[in-house]
């Protein structure tokens, strides 16, 4: 029984690993689920077995299987193999590292594919020469791990791109795994690995998604709707880019509100994008400019503001002169109240 994949990569960085992916010799995985004590789901059509962990964590059983890919870009066809095998199939050298555990419960790092070197290193390596051609979407999930860990391409995965741009077209996993570059800690980031690895032509220019990188640096919550709605207005066809990364409605209605004159209150992502794509729309009268006109600070400053947002809710304003005659207008009949 072995600890693969991601887990093991994140844990040699010093990371902690999300989800575990254990790899069972064949035939064992049920029993093996059994024996754990937790509670799982068994997929009998794969033999694999899902466990919830006591932290809420899953840890995935699967067999130990080869791999081969009859269609590029379609999906591979396993048949049972060894721990070595299973390793052997995989996208990067830093994904092939394994830790094995012995039925005496001794620990080995398992490393057949030069990964510890290359995690050393940091630069991603493919296993062979023709990894991108048997699944073109290592490319994506590449730029994702690449900007999420730093790590950097190595020349063999440079040589690769080419290819699974030629089969992008083809590859719904391709798509898919863009979808997942929107749900990454920076999207802009792996957008812009792509871009400089020649594959720029997958996605819109990211020069919006890499504002929005700057802002989540920075502390500002961004939700992954608020990138989907950035690209979709970098798109020539936003339309379709929504339909290709099977996007849904929502970012194309962020979008649309963000565009809008309505009024939103800061920090939301309708006034984050309004702010990067329409620098010029005016952001709204703030207490200091109600103090500035003379309103004495307290309760009604509160009034005058909560009049203004009234005013803006309704699409009554729509500048900041607009505002500020407003806000005198209901200055003068207050004071003429009191
Ligand atoms: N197209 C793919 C997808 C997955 N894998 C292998 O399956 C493992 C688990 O896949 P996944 O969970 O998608 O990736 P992780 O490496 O765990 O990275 P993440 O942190 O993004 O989950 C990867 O490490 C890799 O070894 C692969 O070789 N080729
Ligand atoms: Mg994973």
């Amino acid at each position: 029984m072995a600890l693969v994949g991601g887990a093991v990569r994140d844990a040699l960085l010093g990371h902690t690993p999300l989800d575990l992916d254990v790899v069972v010799p064949g035939g064992q995985v049920e029993a093996l689920a059994r024996a754990s004590g937790r509670p799982f789901v068994f997929h009998p059509a794969f033999g694999n077995a899902t466990l919830t962990l006591p932290d809420g964590r899953t840890a995935d059983l699967v067999q130990a299987r080869r791999e081969h890919y009859p269609v590029p870009g379609g999906n591979p066809v396993p048949a049972p193999g060894t721990l070595d095998d299973d390793l052997r199939r995989r996208d990067f050298s830093v994904n092939a590292l394994a830790l094995q555990v012995s039925p005496s419960g001794e620990v080995t790092l398992r490393d057949t594919t030069g990964g510890l070197n290359d995690l050393e290193a940091r630069v991603l390596r493919p296993l062979h020469g023709r990894s991108f051609e048997d699944d073109p979407s290592r490319l994506v999930r590449a730029a994702r791990v690449g900007a999420r860990l730093e790590l950097r391409a190595h020349p063999e995965l440079l040589a690769q791109v080419p290819a699974a741009l030629a089969l992008a077209p083809q590859t719904p996993r391709l798509w898919a795994e863009l979808k997942l570059l929107l749900q990454e800690p920076r999207p802009g980031q792996a957008a812009a690995q792509l871009a400089d690895w020649g594959a720029g032509g997958l996605l819109p220019d990211p020069a919006l998604l890499l504002a929005l990188d700057r802002l989540r640096d920075e502390g500002q919550i961004i939700p992954d709707t608020a990138y989907a709605a950035a690209l979709l207005h970098a798109a020539p066809d936003p339309a379709a880019l929504a339909r290709l990364l099977t996007l849904g409605e929502r970012p194309g209605a962020l979008l649309a509100r963000a565009l809008s004159d309505t009024f939103f209150p800061p920090g939301t992502p309708e006034r984050t994008l309004r702010a990067l794509l329409r620098p010029d729309a005016y952001a709204g009268l703030t207490g200091k400019d109600v103090l500035a006109l003379g309103v004495p600070p307290g309760r009604a400053v509160g009034a005058a503001l909560a009049h203004l947002a009234a005013l803006r809710r309704a699409g009554h304003l729509r500048s900041p002169d607009e505002e500020r005659a407003a806000l005198k207008a209901f200055v003068a009949t207050e004071g003429r109240q009191d």
